[in-house]
């Protein structure tokens, strides 16, 4: 039911941003208020009760309902960002994309040494950022409770390159 409320706020374009891509689009998503609480409560369901203390968000859209994530769990929330934004001394970790390839920054004081981090993001889909996003809060102390994801890809099974990890997902596809 809630499932079925959430998936008609993600919408399918086809071929953006390459040719044969099916991008998920959650801003309908992000549009509504009600959509966004269901979300919310879905994502925090499993990991409710287990010590986090930071949830980090992945630029662009997993910052979206990181912070909100963040808020409910109680939690500090971090920024991993693309190549450039961040100030100051930073860890980064290059990766692949789905469409492409990238680099992920991280603060360097950002997270604490036992820290334990909640990796949040919008998608799933080769699991390339997400396996990045582990190693770059592995490099700075951090340790890595789990995953959690918006929706999940299953077709490309992203999901066996952080297969080591928890991973709660809220729609599969
Ligand atoms: O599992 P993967 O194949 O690595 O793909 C998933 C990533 O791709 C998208 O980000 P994108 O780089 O498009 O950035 P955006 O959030 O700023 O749009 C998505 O938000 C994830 O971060
Ligand atoms: N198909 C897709 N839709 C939305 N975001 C994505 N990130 C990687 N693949 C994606």
């Amino acid at each position: 039911m809630n499932n079925e409320f959430i998936e008609s706020h993600i919408h399918d374009i086809p071929d953006f941003p390459k040719e044969g891509i099916i991008f998920k689009d959650i801003s309908p998503l992000l549009a509504s208020a009600k959509a966004r609480s269901i979300t919310t409560e879905l994502l925090v369901r499993d990991f409710r009760g287990q010590t986090i203390d930071v949830v980090v968000g992945i630029e662009s859209r997993g910052f979206l309902f990181g912070m909100l994530l963040a808020d409910a769990l109680n939690a500090k929330f971090v920024m991993l960002r693309k190549p450039g934004k961040l100030p100051g001394a930073i860890i980064s970790q290059e990766y692949e994309l789905e469409y492409g390839t990238d680099t992920l920054e991280l603060q360097e004081n950002a997270i604490s040494p036992g820290d334990c981090v909640l990796i949040h993001d919008d998608v799933l889909a080769t699991g390339g950022t997400a396996i990045a996003a582990a190693q770059i809060i592995q490099k700075a102390g951090g340790k890595v409770e789990g995953f959690n994801f918006v929706i999940e890809l299953d077709f490309i099974n992203g999901r066996e390159k952080i297969k080591d990890y928890k991973i709660a997902s809220v729609l599969h596809y």
